[in-house]
């Protein structure tokens, strides 16, 4: 019988099995972004324990190579586009979701879709899936200036704002590591911008009148 997923016992049994999936640096960073999105989601008035769950299980399917994980996805009956399947570091947490989702049915659709997004992101993400994608760049053990600076700014932003510092964050690490870009990534971040005012050119208030000799 599996206990309730919010119990500590669940968290505990979690924490067990996924020490013996992934590498001590993984479960220690695992353990990192579960205190991180906790105090993210107190933070912004989110769900604590969902966003601790979330950030446990997040890398459940980390311990996978690139053959590895494409089996895994294959064995789940996943069907991966092309490109996706060119990329195989960036589908663990797709397939942790489906994973989950089936081994945990109890586990709430926000938790697994959180752990799926938080590699890729995904347009209209909501308050966890966000609070899941920071706590995995911002988590204690993720060291640099530019990380220890968008720690500092939790208190001063709202939500999407840091989502979307860190977003671009990243992105801008895959482009500096001349890692290739996820097609979608910019289709994702457009969908965060506002409407652009349409740009109206003035009309020249000194023409040169058209036709003058
Ligand atoms: N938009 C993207 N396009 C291509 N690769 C990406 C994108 N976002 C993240 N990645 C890559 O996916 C891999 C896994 O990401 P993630 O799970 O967030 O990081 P980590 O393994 O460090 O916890 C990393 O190599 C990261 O650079």
């Amino acid at each position: 019988m599996v206990a309730d997923w919010r119990s500590d016992e669940f968290y505990g049994q979690r924490r067990e099995e996924l020490a013996s999936r992934v590498g001590p640096r993984r479960f220690a960073h695992s353990l990192g972004v579960a205190e991180t999105a906790a105090k993210l989601a107190r933070r912004y008035g989110a769900d604590e324990r969902a966003a601790r769950v979330a950030g446990l299980l997040h890398d459940w399917d980390k311990g996978y190579d690139d053959p590895g994980i494409l089996a895994r996805a294959d064995e789940l009956g996943m069907e991966l586009t092309d490109e996706l399947a060119a990329m195989p570091r960036v589908l663990h947490g797709l397939t942790a979701a489906v994973a989950l989702g089936r081994q945990f049915p109890e586990l709430p659709p926000e938790v697994l879709t959180a752990v799926e997004r938080h590699t890729l992101g995904e347009v209209d993400m909501g308050d966890l899936d966000m609070i899941l994608y920071i706590a995995d760049a911002l988590e204690p053990g993720r060291k640099g200036k530019k990380v220890e600076k968008l720690r500092a700014r939790v208190d001063e932003l709202e939500l999407r704002e840091l989502f979307l510092e860190v977003y671009a964050y990243w992105v801008q690490l895959i482009m500096e590591r001349r890692h290739p870009v996820y097609s979608r990534t910019t289709e994702i971040w457009n969908s965060y911008m506002p409407e652009q005012e349409v740009y109206h050119a003035e009309a020249n208030p000194d023409p040169i009148p058209y036709g003058r000799p």
